[in-house]
Parts: structure tokens; C-alpha cells; sequence
């Protein structure tokens, strides 16, 4: 069965341009696929000449024809078209309004002209349609369309070189050879009699149309002879657009996908009688189908289900291949939107392309972002799980961030070279950049938390090994006291330097720091001793009042005294006295360096050999500035180091004495009772003389 040629009128009578119709026929007849290979025949002609007839019989179309016994009368109105059955590339034939004015008021010829003009801005070939027996006529009927045809020609702003096909009918015995120069000469006669623009002036004819000449018997009394002649001639209409085919000139012509819009275009411009300026046109053309093909090419992108599916799983992690799936559904677009848009302007067609390109890129940059965000906080997250493997295997802590940062950083870097894409170039420096300050803050907390986490083990390895021997060594309150305490803060804080200092040369510190932290090591040791000393030095009456017990109750064999009458309870409150100014010279002050003082001295001369007693206030202003003591510094001692000042001293010292009072006097009435309870027994001679000479003697003897 042979396909339908989807006859269709294109413009009513009244002028109105049927859209909808033509957007039906170029989908039926699939004209939208065929690019620039088609081509568009119109028939002009007197009116019931038989151009629905010869259309038919060409081009195997249904254009409606007038009943022969009905007489000839007007059957077409407006403009139709329909395919041309059969013939290769697709080819497009447009049936006219008769041109013959019987019909219509003589004056009335604006529709003729519209459609003349219409049919050469539109068509590669124009058949003209005239009886033979007008050829060399004065009155011929084809005259005024001709010049119709001439005078429009000049209103397209730039001319196409349109074929002319001057189709004869009903031929008569005379020969083509001489039909054919005359009708060249009605046709040139008619040309030169056509007013024309100053630009046009010397424009030769065959600038503007190439002329061919076919002759046909006629249909109705030579019916067979017409067929088969009009199969010849259909031959012609084969590949019409080749070289050296039937259209000549392919300029003007607009893609197909463009045709619809164009031939509405070019419509719209005709009726409101403005010329028409092809090249022009064909660019605003391009401009709006190019916008249309790119817009359309967006909207399937935005619903593209590849798209969907790679935009749905990026926004829950990294995805393998984004860059190359992502480039294969945007190529897919663009390579359409190029198949398409090849046939139109090829600057527009690329300006097109261009806004296409950046609008589909910014549509799916937010999904590469996203995409960026999980690469760089996963590169993080592994920097941060390599860094403690190696840490946990014993790695040096500057090396392994070393290594640690390096394995991410190519880790991201590998990430964005997956996730790119050629189209676009997408910086990716500045998320880099983010990626490679947390891990540097990253590393720099792990740092910190590290260092002193070693810092506190050797403050309190510090504190361990300072603290019980110092308090020992300050209650001993002997002469080498501070020496002795020197000595061992010395040692330990250099033991714990230089274990610390082993310890941190794996985190490749810079010098100052590293200076700076043994500094604060070796002051943590140092207020260990200080505060120890405060400490001690608080309890001073506590341990002075023991140290004066221990000397005034037990003797040097640490066995606790008798007060006999033989113990010097003078000599020996002396010196247990003594002993405890001696433990509050030590703990007067801290002696870290070895820096000789005279407080022992200044004590002992002040407080155990003077003998100045201050009694009224008067004579406390006078003491103030002779007695050594009434000062809160000692002599070459900072006040950071006094730990109990001359004055608290000399109170001290009252304090001290006042409380140990009591010990010395129950000593003293020890010794007196003792004294007396020997008072009580006989004379040592006369219980002797009574165990030599018996009781009654010695009381004989006693009176
Ligand atoms: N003498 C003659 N008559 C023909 C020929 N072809 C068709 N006719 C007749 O001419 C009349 C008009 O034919 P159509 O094909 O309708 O003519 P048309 O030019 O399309 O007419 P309109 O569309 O009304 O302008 C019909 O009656 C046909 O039979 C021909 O080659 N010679």
C-alpha cells in the first residue's frame, strides 16, 4: 500500500496561517529527521489549469481536483501541501490558489501576491502551469502572474536562485524546439517590463531564477501519452537537491526541524507586507530553533533517569566513576542538541550550544560539590584512622603524619581526577586546600593532647620522686638540708629532661618549643620543692615543738629522761631549743642555689644569745631599726624564696617558747619531787650501822 501523502491546507483563504495542521503534517510525514535533505516544490497557475491533476500524476498526491463535467471553476483555495509519494529525499509539494481573477474582484490580487511571494520564499522549485496556446499570446492568462512572480522576486531582501519549471500543457503539433525561444522571450519581454529597485537595476534575470521548459500532451485526450510523459518528468524530482539536480540553489535553505516556524515566519512577515530579508530570517530562525532544541535538551536532562540515579546516590557517599557517568549523560545531550542543530547557522548553533553547556553544567554542579564534600571528609576520616594505625605500630609522631597526610592527600586527589569531568573545569583546589588544613589541625590537637599527655607523666614521675625525699630532707632540718635538696632536684629534673627530651624527638619540634617545654619541666620540678618547702614551712611550730620533745625528752640514746637531780634542765632546754632554731633557720627560706646566707646566724645571735626584751611600743620603734629582726626580708634573699619572714620568726620564737614553757617546768617539778622523795629515806651511814649492829644496838646507840 502506498504511503499517505497527508494532504493538508497550510494557509486558509483568509489568510490564516493553519499551525497546529502544519505541526501535524511534519509529524506524520516525519520531516523533522530529514535535516537539510528535502526539498519544497509549489505549482503556480492559472486557475482549473490541472496543476491538482499534474501534482497528482507527479507526485502521487490527493490534491483535490475539479470533476471534469462540472466545469472550470475554482477547487483549491489557499495554499496546501502534501508529500510527494515515493520520491527521494523527502519532498514537499504546495498547491496554489488558481491565479486566474474570474473568481475574485479584479482588484482583489493581494492574496496572489502573498502566496507568489510565500511560494518563492519557501520553495527550491516553482512549477509554472500555462496552456499551451498562450505562448507568444499579448492576453496570455500567465502574463500577470509572471510579473506577480518577477515583481515579488524583488522584495526578498537578497535573492535565491529559484528554478523556474515552466510546465506546458495540452502541447499542440508544434515543435518544443520552437515553443521553448519563444516563451524565453515572453518570459524576458515580461522580465525587462518589471519595475525594479536601483539595486536590482542591471540585475540579470538568471541571477534570480534558472529557467527549465517541459511540455506535456494533454490529460484528457491524450491520457496515456500524459502519464507516461509525466512519469519522465517525475524522474526529475529524484534527488532534486544533488548537484546538478532540479533545485539548484540550497542557500536559503532552512533545516527541516526549522521548517514549520520558518514557513509560520515567513507568513507572518508577508502579511504585514514587509519585505523579506532571507539570510536574515534564516538566522532568526536558527536562533529560536536552536533555543527550542537546546531547552528541550535540558528538560530531558533534568528528568534523565541515569541523572536521577547518580544524583540520588552521590547525596548519600562518594560514588565510583561520577566524573565519567556524569560526562556520558551530558554528552548524551549535547550530542543530540548537535545532531539536531548542525543544519542551522553555525555561530548560532554554537552560542546555542554554549548557554546549553553552562546551564546544564550549573545545574549539576551542586551534585559535583557534594560529591567533593564526601571525597575530602573521607580522605579526613582515613588520614585520621592511618595516623593512630602507625602511631599504634610504634611510629615516630611527625613521620607519621608525614606519611599519613601524604597517603590522603594522593588518596583526594586520585577522588577528584574520578570525579571530574572534561566539559567543565571545576577547581577543586580550594576544597583541597580545606582538606589539607584539617588534617594539619588535626594533626596539630592529636599533637597537642599527645605532648602533654608526656608532659603530665613527667610531672607527676616528678612530683613522685621529689616530693617524699624533699619533705624528708626538710624535716631532718640538718646543716646539709639545702645541699642535699639541691642535689636531688638537680638530678631528677635532669633525668626527667632528658627521658622527656628522647621521648618528643619523634615529633620533630622546632627549637624553641622544645626549649620552651624543658624550661617548664625544670620549673614544674623546682615548684615541687617550693611548694613542698610552703608546706613544711606552715607546720614550722608543729615540727619545732617535736623537735624540741624529742631533744628535751629523750636522751642521745633516744631513751626517755629521769629528772634526777643529775639531768641540767638548763643545758638541755638549750639545746633543744637549740635544735628547733635550727629547724626554723632551714625552713626560713628556700635555698635553690647556692648562695650563702647569714639567717642561722642572725637567728641564733637574735634569739638564742640576745637578750634584749622589748617590752612598750616605744621601745619597739627604737628595736625596729637596731634589732636584726624587725624586718620582713632576709639579707640576700628574694622575697620569693622567704618562706617565714625575720619578724614572723622572732614571733615564732615567742610562740614556741611560751608553749614549750610548760615541758621545762614540769621537768623542774619532776626533778624537785625526786629530790624530796630521797629527803624522806634514813642517811645512807645509818642504815648501814644498823645492818651491822642490829636494831636494839643501834637504838641503844640512838639514845
Ligand atoms: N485540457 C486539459 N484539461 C485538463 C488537464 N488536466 C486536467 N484537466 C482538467 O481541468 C480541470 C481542472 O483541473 P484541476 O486539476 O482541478 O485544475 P486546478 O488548476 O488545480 O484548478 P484550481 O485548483 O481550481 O485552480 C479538470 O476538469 C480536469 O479534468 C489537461 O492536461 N488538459
Amino acid at each position: 500500500m502506498e504511503e499517505d501523502c497527508c494532504a493538508t491546507q497550510l494557509i486558509y483563504r483568509d489568510g490564516e496561517f493553519n499551525s497546529s495542521g502544519l505541526d501535524r503534517f511534519v509529524k506524520e510525514v516525519k520531516l523533522a529527521e530529514c535535516g537539510l535533505s528535502y526539498a519544497v516544490v509549489a505549482i503556480m497557475g492559472p486557475q482549473s489549469s490541472g496543476k491538482s491533476t499534474l501534482l497528482n500524476h507527479l507526485f502521487h498526491t490527493k490534491f483535490r481536483e475539479m470533476d471534469a463535467y462540472s466545469g472550470r471553476s475554482q477547487t483549491t483555495k489557499g495554499i496546501w501541501i502534501a508529500k510527494c509519494v515515493g520520491i527521494e529525499p523527502c519532498t514537499i509539494a504546495m498547491d496554489l490558489e488558481g491565479t486566474d481573477g474570474r473568481e475574485r474582484g479584479e482588484d482583489d490580487t493581494t492574496f496572489e501576491k502573498q502566496s507568489a511571494l510565500f511560494a518563492l520564499a519557501v520553495s527550491d522549485i516553482v512549477l509554472i502551469n500555462m496552456w499551451c496556446h498562450d505562448i507568444g499570446r499579448e492576453q496570455a492568462a500567465n502574463k500577470p502572474l509572471l510579473k506577480t512572480v518577477f515583481q515579488v522576486m524583488m522584495r526578498l531582501f537578497s535573492p535565491r536562485k529559484t528554478t523556474l519549471l515552466f510546465v506546458i500543457r495540452d502541447k499542440t503539433k508544434t515543435p518544443f524546439e520552437y515553443l521553448e525561444p519563444v516563451l524565453r522571450e515572453d518570459i524576458q519581454k515580461i522580465w525587462d517590463g518589471v519595475p525594479k529597485p536601483q539595486a536590482h537595476k542591471s540585475t540579470p534575470f538568471s541571477d534570480f531564477f534558472s529557467v527549465e521548459v517541459v511540455a506535456l500532451p494533454s490529460c484528457e485526450e491524450k491520457e496515456e501519452k500524459f502519464k507516461e510523459e509525466v512519469a519522465q518528468l517525475r524522474q526529475r524530482f529524484f534527488h532534486s537537491i544533488s548537484p546538478g539536480g532540479l533545485s539548484g540553489d540550497r542557500r536559503g535553505v532552512v533545516p527541516a526541524t526549522g521548517f514549520s516556524f520558518s514557513a509560520r515566519q515567513i507568513w507572518k512577515v508577508i502579511k504585514e507586507n514587509k519585505d523579506l530579508d532571507l539570510p536574515a530570517h534564516k538566522v532568526m530562525v536558527a536562533t529560536v530553533r536552536c533555543e527550542e532544541i537546546a531547552n528541550q535538551k535540558f528538560n530531558q536532562l533534568v528528568y534523565d533517569e541515569d541523572w536521577l540515579a547518580l544524583e540520588e546516590a552521590v547525596q548519600t557517599g562518594p560514588v565510583q566513576g561520577f566524573g565519567k557517568r556524569l560526562s556520558s549523560i551530558l554528552c548524551t545531550y549535547l550530542s543530540e542538541y548537535d545532531m539536531e542543530a548542525i543544519y542551522f547557522d553555525e555561530g548560532v548553533g554554537n552560542s546555542k550550544r554554549q548557554l546549553l553547556e553552562s546551564k546544564a553544567l550549573d545545574f549539576v554542579y551542586p551534585a559535583y560539590t557534594t560529591m567533593m564534600g564526601h571525597l575530602r571528609s573521607k580522605a579526613l576520616e582515613d588520614f585520621k584512622v592511618r595516623l593512630e594505625q602507625s602511631l599504634n605500630r610504634g611510629g615516630e609522631f611527625a613521620s607519621s603524619v608525614r606519611t599519613s597526610t601524604q597517603s590522603s592527600m594522593l588518596e583526594f586527589d586520585k577522588g577528584c581526577a574520578d570525579a571530574a569531568i572534561q566539559l567543565a573545569d571545576w577547581d577543586a583546589s580550594r576544597v583541597r586546600e580545606k582538606l589539607k588544613r584539617d588534617i594539619d589541625a588535626h594533626a596539630s590537637s592529636i599533637r597537642s593532647a599527645k605532648l602533654s599527655e608526656l608532659n603530665i607523666n613527667y610531672e607527676k614521675q616528678l612530683s613522685a620522686s621529689l616530693t617524699g625525699p624533699v619533705e624528708a630532707l626538710l624535716e631532718t632540718g640538718g646543716k646539709d638540708t639545702w645541699t642535699s635538696t639541691r642535689k636531688l632536684l638537680n638530678h631528677e629534673t635532669e633525668v626527667a629532661v632528658s627521658e622527656f627530651s628522647a621521648a618528643v624527638a619523634g615529633f620533630e619540634l622546632d627549637k624553641d618549643t622544645s626549649t620552651k617545654m624543658m624550661q617548664n619541666l625544670r620549673d614544674y620540678a623546682r615548684n615541687v620543692v617550693e611548694k613542698k618547702a610552703r608546706e613544711e614551712a606552715a607546720n614550722i611550730m608543729i615540727h619545732m615543738k617535736d623537735r624540741f620533745s624529742t631533744v628535751f625528752n629523750y636522751d642521745s640514746d633516744s631513751m626517755p629522761r629521769v629528772w634526777t637531780e643529775k639531768e641540767d634542765i638548763r643545758s638541755i632546754t638549750k639545746g633543744a631549743r637549740s635544735a628547733s632554731l635550727k629547724l626554723l633557720s632551714v625552713m626560713a627560706a628556700i635555698r635553690l642555689e647556692e648562695k650563702p646566707d647569714n639567717i642561722e646566724k642572725l637567728l641564733f645571735s637574735s634569739l638564742m644569745d640576745g637578750t634584749v626584751t622589748v617590752s612598750s611600743s616605744q621601745d619597739r620603734r627604737i628595736a625596729a631599726s637596731t634589732y636584726p629582726l624587725a624586718s620582713s626580708t632576709w639579707e640576700g634573699v628574694s622575697s620569693k624564696d622567704t618562706l617565714i619572714t625575720p619578724v614572723q620568726c622572732k614571733s615564732l620564737w615567742r610562740q614556741f617558747k611560751a608553749e614549750t614553757e610548760y615541758s621545762v617546768t614540769q621537768a623542774i617539778s619532776a626533778q624537785e619531787a625526786h629530790k624530796q622523795s630521797n629527803n624522806w629515806w634514813p642517811p645512807l651511814w645509818s642504815i648501814m650501822v644498823m645492818f651491822v649492829l642490829g636494831l636494839d644496838e643501834f637504838m641503844l646507840l640512838l639514845k
